[in-house]
């Protein structure tokens, strides 16, 4: 078998084209603009490129696109004044704060002081209750996309076997909420599961989530599933010429790919879902502001 491969970079350019329909009608029907504000703490050379383009297809889509780029050695009480005047900003309606933050600022703390309904992120501890309890929440870009993916291949998901391998708070739990709220049969694996292999052979759906290059081999996967590869890693590549590097999934592609029904690739995959999502969620935000429909087909 060769998997069909989803093509997450065509999809999120048809989401980016529905955000761009309900912001233009938001403008015309309501006089309203939806605005982002991304805030950067340091220069880590990955965030500056994930908030450029943050800012760039922001601005594409017709939104406000708000920067606040922060010295790397940035008070807590100063990122946290930052966040409150955003909070406190009627033409803001999402904030994001690219992660991961410099290891003196207390990552917890700062997304916290987020209000919960301008949080495009879905991290704030409320959206994370609402989601764990089934309530309309802001939910995280990544796992949106990924669920976005798989519903528009297969329909309903209604009684899938799931598998996330991975239980970070900002992929790996979410995703298992979201694939549990479609009805699936969910089991979320980490570095200490057990016969991790056989657990995997199971799944109808594998979403891998783990940050370990090219980890999951094609003999762990069931004939015709699913691969959802959330791993973005950057490998060194000599072959390709001095300092060149190579990105990788954490799934090793050409033998699942060989195995699965269908797969997403890496680059082009998950990845352009997160930005299309962070996008969709902050027309999302302003709607309910607003006390508007929110958008169809763009939130879970
Ligand atoms: N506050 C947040 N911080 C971070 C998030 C997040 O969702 N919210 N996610 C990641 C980084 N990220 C967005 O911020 C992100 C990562 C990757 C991509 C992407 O399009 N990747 C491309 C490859 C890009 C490359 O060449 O490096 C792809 O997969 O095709 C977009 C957004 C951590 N921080």
């Amino acid at each position: 078998m060769s998997a069909k491969i989803i093509d997450g970079k065509a999809f999120a350019a048809t989401v980016r084209t529905q955000v761009a329909e309900h912001v233009s009608r938001l403008k015309q029907d309501h006089g309203i603009t939806p605005g982002l504000a991304v805030v950067l703490v340091g220069e880590d050379p990955a965030s500056q490129v994930y908030v450029r383009s943050k800012g760039k297809q922001t601005t594409e889509v017709g939104m406000k696109s708000v920067e606040h780029k922060l010295e790397v050695d940035t008070s807590e009480p100063d990122l946290l004044a930052v966040i409150d005047q955003l909070n406190n900003d009627p033409d803001i309606h999402g904030i994001l704060v690219q992660l991961p933050l410099p290891k003196h600022l207390d990552e917890d703390l700062v997304i916290n002081s987020i209000d919960p309904a301008k949080d495009v992120d879905g991290f704030h501890i409320s959206n994370v209750g609402l989601l764990g309890t089934g309530q309309k929440s802001m939910v995280p870009c990544t796992p949106l996309g990924c669920l976005m993916m798989l519903r528009d291949y297969h329909g309903s998901l209604s009684g899938m076997d799931a598998v996330v391998i991975g239980r970070s708070n900002i992929v790996g739990k979410p995703m298992a909420q979201l694939l549990l709220g479609d009805s699936c049969t969910v089991t979320i694996a980490h570095s200490r599961t057990k016969d991790l292999a056989d657990v995997v052979r199971r799944a109808d759906i594998v979403v891998a989530a783990v940050g370990r290059p090219e980890m999951v081999p094609g003999d762990w996967i069931k004939p015709g599933a699913t691969v959802i590869d959330v791993g973005i890693n950057r490998l060194d590549a000599p072959e390709r010429g001095e300092g060149k590097t190579r990105l990788v999934g954490d799934v090793d592609y050409d033998s699942c790919a060989a195995v699965a029904g269908a797969i997403t690739p890496v680059p082009g995959g998950v990845g352009p879902m997160t930005i299309a999502c962070l996008l969709a969620n902050t027309v999302t935000a302003c709607c309910r502001a607003n006390g508007l429909a929110e958008p169809e087909g763009l939130t879970a």
